[in-house]
């Protein structure tokens, strides 16, 4: 059968109840012959001979009976009736999975779109088809005409625009959510990938966990329903808190979406550390085996899932392990006016310099129609798309800028090496350590510091950075007053401790003695520790290709956390004895620092709680690394361990920088 009569059929059988994935579907779609046209000129005009199997294309029921444009139409059939709407390139995060940690290089505002032609665009498509706009980013929310835009939005309901959407990280969500809704927004999704305030600072690396919740609260109690919150799952980050997640939908009208991990530029991504579907259902079904598929809704991302009696739901967004371009229905706008008909597709047509320079629309529109003849069938599959060029997700510019801005953990790892070879490797490592408590403004400092002295003597060193080629200069005098900076801020922090705190493990007399801990009441006790070993380059490549002589260095430095944790009190002498009810070691492998960044998270319920054991897992974790790689390099260092959060017993929670 040729393409043409197959689509023929195809839309002929719509009208019809139809058979998909083995059972029966009433075809909610109708469509008259008239509407078939264009479909039928599409398939003329791409010359489509015989191709894969056909797509299923699944539409839903709308309200609006105009016809889709064929501009919107690509040669599988799809009807494009959504536009995702990117505002802004900026953002008040940074998402390990999303950007690096210095951000990413900004398009100069006049390459932007303006309000004005957000807005015209917006009502060009909606005029061709389109009847959902999802604004998206970077972060909508720092865009300071949002409301205005929706506002825009809402006039377009007249001719055919449906539905007003937002995704949005939620810090400052719950302040500006009431004006939004009243200026139009109809349907709100809410990232949010860790129920631990720490671990989201982790994650994020940025404070606001709070926020973001409360800006899921408001969601819900001004009638938002569901609101969707998007979790993404990463191995060894917040797989542990899938359960969680689904605990949460028990009480609260909340649609929680696992989305797998997927690989855009520069976010590092790793077969391994992807969760997918099938693995985060089997983890779901070890504590609710009754959980249901539930219907999904039209030309939804995520399959649905419920767990009977639960107030909301849940659903997996499985783009990497079953994708779901067959029902595709999306186009895409960048900040920057590029028109992208594919998440993962690299082609790109600027929409923008075709407004600034033409007042006719009809070539605007054709631009925009070849766009989405060119739309592949689908993506390429998860192991090419992780070595295909794309944007990341958050970036709208160009590629090489973004690959030339290396972090500030890559220049500190270049510090590294330099001051092995010319300074004491103590003064490294506490150069670094103490670069590393905040990485940003610590380097800041030290570069300020230095930039007036240009004397170069024995005393001194210089540092080229291989970023920018600019050369720092300072001396080991200064390195150690860095130090002293650092630590003094520490330490005032641990006097201010020891003062309004008895020294718990010393007696009358100035012995060391083991705190009685059996009248404590038992309790669920929760912590978790990280930690830093940078590698260097030439150890890393093998560690991470599982190409170290001595094994796989992961495996074992997993197992030797796991055991060590068991065996804290023997290592640490006024340590009790406590029976643990789960620990687990992860790792996170940073290609810009040649480093591995060692979690370790320890439960018990018990009458005293699990730091130290947490401690001492990720730092034998880190010295078993060490110990599997020293054939390749001695100059690795460990560093930056510390206690991430800490719940349970009577002191309370702590979290790092809250506390
Ligand atoms: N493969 C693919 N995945 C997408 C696309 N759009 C969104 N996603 C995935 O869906 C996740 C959540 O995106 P959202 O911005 O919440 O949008 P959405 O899921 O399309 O939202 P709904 O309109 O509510 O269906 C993203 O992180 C992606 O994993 C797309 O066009 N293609
Ligand atoms: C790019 S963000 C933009 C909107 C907003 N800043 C936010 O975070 O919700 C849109 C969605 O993409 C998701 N996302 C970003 N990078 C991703 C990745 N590598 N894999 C899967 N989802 C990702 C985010 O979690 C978020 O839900
Ligand atoms: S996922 Fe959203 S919140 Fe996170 S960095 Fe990307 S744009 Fe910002
Ligand atoms: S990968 Fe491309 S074709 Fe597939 S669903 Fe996403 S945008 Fe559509």
């Amino acid at each position: 059968m040729t393409r043409l009569s197959k689509i023929f059929v195809s839309f002929w059988s719509r009208t019809q109840p139809f058979q998909s994935s083995g059972k029966v579907v009433t075809a909610q779609w109708r469509r008259s012959c008239a509407s078939i046209a264009p479909a039928v000129r599409v398939a003329e005009r791409s010359q489509i001979q015989d191709s894969d199997d056909e797509i299923e294309v699944f539409e839903h029921q709308s309200k609006r009976q105009t016809e889709i444009s064929p501009n919107l139409t690509d040669k599988f059939g799809r009807h494009h009736t959504y536009l995702r709407i990117s505002l802004t390139e900026r953002c008040n995060l940074r998402c390990q999975y999303c950007m690096p940690s210095d951000g990413v290089e900004l398009t100069p505002k006049q390459k932007l779109l303006s309000t004005g032609e957000i807005i015209k665009l917006s009502e060009l498509f909606v005029k061709e088809g389109i009847q959902k706009i999802r604004l998206t980013g970077g972060e909508p929310l720092v865009r300071s005409d949002l409301i205005e835009i929706i506002g825009a939005l809402n006039d377009l309901r007249p001719h055919g625009l449906e539905n007003i959407a937002m995704t949005t990280n939620g810090i400052t969500l719950a302040r500006k959510l009431p004006q939004l809704k009243a200026n139009g927004l109809d349907s709100l999704n809410i990232s949010l990938d860790t129920l631990i305030p720490a671990k989201f600072e982790f994650i994020t690396r940025r404070k606001g966990w709070d926020r973001v919740m409360k800006g899921i609260d408001t969601a819900v109690e001004l009638g938002y329903g569901p609101v969707k919150v998007n979790c993404v799952v990463m191995r060894g980050v917040n797989e542990e808190e899938i359960c969680d997640f689904v605990a949460l939908t028990e009480k609260k009208n909340v649609d929680i979406r696992f989305i797998e991990y997927m690989p855009f530029d520069g976010n590092k991504w790793n077969f391994k550390k992807m969760v997918s579907y099938n693995d985060m259902l089997d983890i779901i079904k070890t504590r609710w085996p009754d959980i249901q598929r539930i219907q999904d809704r039209p030309n939804d991302t995520s399959k649905a899932y419920k767990v009977p009696g639960f107030e909301g739901q849940v659903g997996f967004i499985t783009s990497m392990s079953e994708h779901f371009c067959g029902s595709c229905n999306r186009l895409r706008m960048t900040a920057d006016g590029n028109l992208k008909v594919c998440l993962f597709g690299n082609s790109e047509v600027s929409l923008r310099d075709m407004m600034r320079s033409t007042d006719n629309d009809t070539e605007i529109l054709d631009v925009i129609g070849a766009a989405v003849q060119r739309k592949k069938k689908q993506h390429a599959g998860m192991f090419d798309l992780a070595k295909m060029k794309n944007r990341p997700m958050i970036l709208i510019g160009n590629q090489q800028k973004f690959y030339s801005l290396l972090s500030a953990k890559s220049r500190i790892f270049n510090i590294v090496n330099h001051f092995n070879q010319t300074i004491k490797p103590s003064c490294a490592m506490m150069a670094v350590r103490n670069l590393h408590v905040d990485e940003n403004s610590a380097f800041k400092y030290w570069e300020k510091e230095q930039a007036d002295k240009d004397d170069v003597t024995e005393n001194y060193w210089e540092i080229k950075l291989s970023d920018d080629s600019s050369v720092v200069k300072g001396d080991k005098k200064s390195t150690t007053l860095i130090s002293d900076h650092v630590f003094n801020s520490n330490d005032n922090y641990s006097n201010k401790q020891n003062c309004d705190k008895q020294l718990t493990h010393v007696d009358s007399s100035g012995k060391a003695k083991m705190v009685d801990v059996g009248g404590k009441n038992e309790s669920f006790r929760v912590a978790m520790a990280t930690g830093t070993i940078i590698l260097g380059k030439e150890a890393f490549d093998l560690l991470r290709d599982n190409k170290i002589k001595k094994g796989d260095v992961l495996s074992v430095a997993n197992i030797a956390g796991i055991m060590v944790a068991k065996r804290t009190h023997d290592l640490i002498p006024l340590c009790h004895n406590i029976p643990l009810s789960k620990v687990s070691v992860d790792f996170v492998l940073e290609e810009t620092t040649y480093s591995v960044i060692i979690t370790s998270e320890v439960k018990t319920y018990g009458k005293t709680g699990v730091e130290i054991e947490a401690i001492t897992a990720v730092s034998i974790a880190a010295v078993t690394i060490y110990d599997m790689c020293k054939a390749v390099t001695k100059s690795m260092v460990i560093t930056d361990i510390k206690l991430l959060h800490k719940s349970g017993g009577a002191s309370g929670q702590y979290n790092i920088g809250e506390n």
